[in-house]
């Protein structure tokens, strides 16, 4: 007993097997691996068409996982998948899992790493929260190729006749530098290009993440790359990455990056790790290509969406399975008694010391919250299962407050799970529950809104059934994107909503389920190859800040190479 050892020293302490063992058992053989050392490999085009084949004769059982609306430091939902993933073999199924490969932004800011967590962790956990087999790397030189061969058409003179106010493709960085949000380029006089303003985002919110995700195979992800739009010209017109003649270029450096990277999980269970899409600026699931393989390998997949069920949740269920034609069979949401508490303390920001010293009847409080997001859930037809991830120094009679207000309350299965402590032994109670959810047949998916309903039918839908506001107001260019977008015959594009994960609302400092307030869209721009629309709401912002006390301040390595600090 005691203190559990660090994420870095559990990691450390497991013996992995070498990957093209763990996997041969799931119909992966030898040569069709890529090899990034003895515990990493990608998986080639032709093992995920063969894997892609091999589903149809699966159950091909979806289990997504979602949450509550989250403190800053995230409450579990890798953690709960991976842990849920273990269980479900440690119980006879046979699963695996698919979450999204971690960006460097949170690993050096806030979250720290998003391989999971105590004995419920992906490994080799710090190649995989460090440079991994360079995906994010190939995706940020793969997106400034395009920007710079823009910037190169705009200062030499082109053809194109772009409109140097009307560039929507920024820069891309892997590195949470607020200061890059907003930046002047060009400058320096005739040889520095022609000034202009140009932002940054950061990688996991480029459209090219988002491509990447959706894409079926190169072939596929090429035409997306074609057709991503990255300005207009004098006339309004679009112009694309095939306009620039970048295309082939751009696809040239995703030529890896496309291919599911798999590893394994501290128990031994085979996971897909690729494709990094934020769930609060972006659409918040791993790749498509990982999803299709895992169902020709495994009769469940457990896969993850990121932040509240307002945010990965949502759009997994409108867009991804829409998109992806997948259709979820239960969902897990996954709750703790810190959130709970942060909810019904209403606190903001968040104080750690304050959600730990707060007792039962915070909890009780912050409920509203949960209840929301089950609310949301079963409207898509789907079961839901409430997870309450069970952190050290909660006691009993607070999770007990939130199993019981599940069960007898809400009327929805619910489980205390401590695979973050115990790896599988701690979720059996939690996978049975998913099995039961799955086996019971109930699943009934249907996304929320339909591909004719109007772009602004879509949005009020979305912010109206799931935000829980009264309306939607539309401020600066908002109303005229998207009149241009019915003009570009996008208007049946799902719409992919850009908010903040903090609330329900666009309104960060709002806890609980907030009501009486309007969602504000400010901009609404074309994710032409990924195929949905981006809206961005409030104030959230696509390239986050690091926080003044970093977590990459705390992380060092010795002359060994043995790692602290990471998490
Ligand atoms: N039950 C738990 N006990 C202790 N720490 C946990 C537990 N569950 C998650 N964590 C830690 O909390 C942080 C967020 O977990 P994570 O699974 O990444 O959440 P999410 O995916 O919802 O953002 C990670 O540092 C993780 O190791
Ligand atoms: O996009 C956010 O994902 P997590 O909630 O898993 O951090
Ligand atoms: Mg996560």
């Amino acid at each position: 007993d005691g203190p559990l050892p660090t994420d870095y020293e559990i990691a450390q302490s497991t013996e992995m097997e070498p990957i093209w063992e763990l996997v041969e058992p799931w119909g992966l053989g030898l040569d069709d691996l890529q090899y990034f050392g003895s515990y990493t490999a990608k998986v080639k085009h032709d093992a995920i068409d063969r894997l892609r084949e091999q589903a149809e004769d699966r159950p091909n059982n979806l289990v997504l996982v979602t949450g509550m609306t989250p403190t800053p430091k995230g409450e579990g939902k890798t953690v709960t998948t991976v842990g849920l993933g273990q269980t479900l073999n440690h119980i006879g199924e046979e699963a695996m899992i698919a979450i999204r490969e971690p960006s460097l932004g949170p690993v050096f800011g806030v979250k720290g790493g998003a391989a999971g967590g105590g004995r419920s962790q992906v490994l080799p956990m710090e190649e995989i929260n460090l440079h991994f087999t360079g995906d994010l790397h190939a995706l940020t030189s793969a997106h400034n190729l395009i920007a710079a061969m823009l910037d190169a058409k705009i200062s030499q003179g082109d053809e194109l006749d772009i409109d140097v106010n009307d560039v929507s493709w920024p820069r891309a960085i892997d590195m949470n530098d607020r200061v890059l949000r907003e930046t002047v380029v060009g400058l320096g006089g005739k040889t520095g290009g022609t000034p202009r303003e140009n932002q940054f985002l950061l990688t996991a919110a480029s459209e090219l993440m988002a491509v990447l995700c959706m894409a079926s195979g190169l072939g596929d992800l090429k035409e997306r790359v074609a057709r991503i739009i990255v300005a207009y010209d004098t006339d309004g017109e679009p112009i694309t990455v095939d306009d620039i003649e970048a295309t082939g270029a751009v696809t040239m450096l995703l030529r890896d990056a496309i291919k599911p990277n798999v590893v394994q999980t501290i128990e031994g269970t085979p996971a897909f790790v690729h494709g990094g899409p934020f769930a609060n600026i972006a659409h918040g699931t791993n790749s498509l290509m990982a999803d299709k393989a895992a169902f020709g390998m495994a009769d469940y997949l457990v896969t993850e969406a990121g932040f509240g069920s307002d945010l990965g949740a949502e759009k997994f269920l409108n867009i991804v399975c829409r998109l992806g034609e997948m259709e979820p069979n239960a969902v897990v949401l996954v709750s703790s008694v810190r959130a709970l508490k942060y909810h019904g303390e209403n606190m903001w920001p968040a104080d750690y010391d304050d959600i730990d010293a707060a007792g039962t009847g915070a909890v009780e409080r912050g409920l509203e919250n949960l209840d929301k997001h089950v609310e949301n859930l079963q409207k898509f037809g789907v079961p839901v299962v409430v997870a309450v991830n069970r952190f050290p120094d909660d006691s009993d009679e607070e999770v007990n407050v939130v199993l019981d207000h599940c069960r007898d309350e809400l009327g929805v299965a619910a489980a205390e799970s401590t695979v973050f402590e115990n790896g599988s032994e701690g979720g059996v109670d939690l996978a049975e529950r998913v099995v039961e959810a799955v086996e019971s047949g109930e699943a009934d998916y249907a996304p929320l809104y339909e591909d004719e309903d109007s772009i602004k039918e879509k949005i009020h839908t979305v912010a109206t059934e799931v935000y829980g506001a009264d309306g939607v107001k539309y401020t600066g260019g908002a109303d005229r994107d998207i009149e241009r977008m019915e003009e570009l015959g996008f208007g049946d594009f799902p719409v992919c909503m850009s908010k903040t994960f903090h609330s329900l609302s666009d309104d960060a400092s709002k806890k609980g389920a907030p009501t009486g307030w309007e969602l504000e869209i400010r901009e609404v721009y074309p994710s032409a190859g990924a195929g949905f629309l981006v809206a961005l709401t409030g104030d959230v912002l696509t390239l986050p800040g690091l926080p003044s006390d970093p977590a990459a301040a705390g992380m060092d390595i010795d002359a060994d190479g043995d790692i602290s600090g990471l998490f």
